[in-house]
């Protein structure tokens, strides 16, 4: 990881770049705010996690971005008070609870860039379930606007079958795009629109599009947020955090070996400025 310090043992460099800055907080969530493991649908998040998340969106503007659909991962996180940027970031939510860094009516949905897929998604849900059933352990995720084929269960001779199932599916939908994460193939509408994207979009409805003053921060552990991270990079603002174990090729600047970090991290800032807030 020499290439890519860790955020807690580089924290004062951290906070020496944030220095007058507004901090705004992007949070991915699986493999980030909680572990992974091996069923999508008990991918909990612990309630020490959810104190951690619940303090820093005391202290600055906070958003989920995920590849999970919006309502999915608003149930894990249950936090009324943050953004939410579900199905890759097509789906943009603002806070359902009044809160003190937004000034958008409460609970407005902001951002659905591929609502004219929601039809096709839907039949190729339908027709993933369908040809990948035969696969023991092969699973089919509807994350609304995009879906996830999850391969974690699935005997490792059996990868490349399965592949081969999706991708002949897709042919016949050529507006769909096939990516892959930990474990899963991620299938999404072929818009340019990504996490990235989603992120951009926060800052912009956040009042700081063009501004120098603000410093994102944005923690993922996944191929989809480095989207995110390279928008970070080319603007020349915050910084992106990778969540791994192991040294990767990343646009992050900093890393976190697991989610326990990643809290960590998160309580290391609301202290601080607990502290900035009592010195000023
Ligand atoms: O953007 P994210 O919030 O990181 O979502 C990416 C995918 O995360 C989930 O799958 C991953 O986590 C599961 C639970 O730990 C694990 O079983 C799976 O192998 C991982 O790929 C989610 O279920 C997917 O829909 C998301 O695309």
């Amino acid at each position: 990881m020499e290439k890519h310090p860790s955020a807690l043992a580089a924290f004062e460099s951290v906070l020496a770049a944030a220095k007058g800055k507004k901090i705004v907080m992007f949070l991915d969530y699986d493999g980030t705010l909680s572990p992974i493991v091996r069923d999508p649908d008990s991918a909990v998040m612990s309630e020490e996690m959810r104190d951690a998340v619940r303090g820093v969106a005391e202290h600055f503007p906070t958003a989920i971005v995920s590849g999970r659909c919006r309502d999915k991962v608003f149930n894990f996180v249950k936090l009324a008070e943050l953004y939410y940027a579900g199905s890759h970031g097509m789906d943009i939510k603002g806070p359902t609870a009044q809160s003190k860094h937004t000034k958008a009516k409460a609970g407005a949905v902001l951002c659905q860039p591929a609502r004219a897929f929601l039809p096709v998604i839907e039949e190729v849900y339908r027709a993933l379930t369908a040809s990948t059933a035969p696969i023991p352990g092969a699973t089919v995720e509807n994350n609304k606007f995009c879906l996830s084929v999850h391969f974690r269960c699935v005997q490792e001779e059996k990868w490349r079958a399965l592949e081969e199932q999706v991708r002949s599916v897709l042919k016949e939908y050529p507006d769909l795009r096939l990516t892959k994460g930990r474990k899963v193939l991620e299938i999404r509408p072929s818009i340019k629109w990504d996490k990235g994207n989603a992120l951009q979009f926060l800052l912009e409805s956040l009042g700081f599009a063009g501004s120098n003053s603000v410093f994102p921060i944005y923690i993922g552990d996944d191929s989809t947020d480095e989207d995110a991270f390279k928008v970070l990079r080319n603007l020349g603002q915050g910084i992106g955090i990778l969540v791994s174990k192991i040294p990767k090729e990343t646009r992050a600047s900093y890393s976190l070996r697991e989610p326990s970090e990643v809290e960590e991290f998160l309580r290391k800032l609301v202290s601080w400025s607990k502290e900035s807030r009592q010195r000023d």
